[in-house]
């Protein structure tokens, strides 16, 4: 039996959760619209528990969840002993150091002797440390951090950015990068050493990692382009290739191709004498 701690609420819930639809391991209800806190799947032997992505570190450590899906800011900020296993390729963000755009500073080192507001103190402080920049004053703030520089808070912040709009708004500009998260499946050390069944989540979320990268192709090709049509798709293993009872003589192709070739493909396929091109989304993928 494992359980699973995913982020009850907020950027990463949607996500987390289509993830693990895609994955064959649903999650059955819960969110914070139901208030529900557990949820099952699937499979009887996997149980979901909701939790604010800030917390899910602290759980994951102490194995009140075997496996969690949070950011890595939160895992560093929380300093959490976990074990870090797939990066899941969304909700990434960056922890960014920015002034007023009207703020005489052009440096963080120029920040000595004065007052940084963050969600995020031990990074920050971390940085600080590191750069060797000192006497900095780290204030903790719980959210609506931009707004801290222009009411006389801090003459700085650390906060998370992705699209930038939120800086734009409040007229910040960056003048260094604190942190680069990626939002990651982190286990308990000791459930990872004991509990096989998280091999098979683990297994199960990389499979639709991996076919979100890919594209199922497949084409009608004349006898006369088959050898041309070959060397433009390689598939995983080589194309698979089946004669069509048909008039004349035609071999249908399929092969599992990069996503991002794709376009060109295509293209130089049609050129090569393919007909009937087909391209399909792969789900889940097991090399
Ligand atoms: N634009 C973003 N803003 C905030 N967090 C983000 C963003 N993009 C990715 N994340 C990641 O999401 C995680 C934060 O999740 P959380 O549920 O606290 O987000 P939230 O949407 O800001 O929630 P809340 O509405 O409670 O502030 C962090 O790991 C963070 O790096
Ligand atoms: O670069 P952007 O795409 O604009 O996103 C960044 C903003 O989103 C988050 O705030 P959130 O909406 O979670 O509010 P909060 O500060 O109250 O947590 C974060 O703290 C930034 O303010
Ligand atoms: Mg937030």
């Amino acid at each position: 039996m494992i359980r699973i701690a995913i982020p009850n609420k907020g950027r990463l819930h949607e996500p987390t959760l289509a993830l693990f639809k895609d994955a064959g391991l649903p999650v059955y209800g819960g969110g914070h619209e139901s208030r529900q806190l557990i949820s099952k799947t699937t499979d009887p032997e996997i149980t979901f528990i909701f939790a604010r992505a800030a917390d899910i570190p602290l759980y994951v450590e102490e194995g009140t969840a075997d496996i969690g899906i949070t950011g890595l800011d939160l895992v560093t900020e929380r300093k959490a002993d976990v074990e870090c296993l797939i990066d899941l390729k969304y909700g990434s963000s960056r922890l960014i150091l920015a002034i007023p755009e009207t703020s005489e500073i052009q440096k963080p080192e120029e920040l000595s002797g004065k007052r940084v507001a963050t969600e995020f103190p031990e990074i920050t402080k971390q940085y600080f440390e590191f750069n060797k920049i000192k006497d900095v004053e780290v204030i903790q703030v719980s959210g609506a951090c931009e707004m801290t520089p222009h009411i006389g808070v801090a003459e700085a912040i650390v906060d998370i950015t992705s699209s930038g709009t939120t800086m734009m708004i409040n007229k910040l500009k960056a003048i260094d990068v604190v942190f680069d998260s990626k939002v990651f499946l982190i286990a308990n050390k000791k459930s990872l050493a004991a509990q096989e069944k998280i091999k098979d989540v683990e297994m199960a979320l990389e499979s639709v990692l991996l076919a979100k990268t890919k594209r199922y192709i497949m084409m009608n090709v004349p006898a006369a382009s088959l050898k041309d049509v070959e060397k433009v798709i390689p598939g995983m293993n080589g194309p698979t290739v089946m004669e069509v009872q048909g008039a004349e003589p035609m071999f249908a192709v399929h092969a599992v191709v990069d996503a991002d070739t794709i376009f060109a493909i295509v293209r130089k396929l049609k050129i090569l004498g393919a007909r009937d091109i087909l391209v399909l989304p792969v789900e889940r993928l097991i090399p």
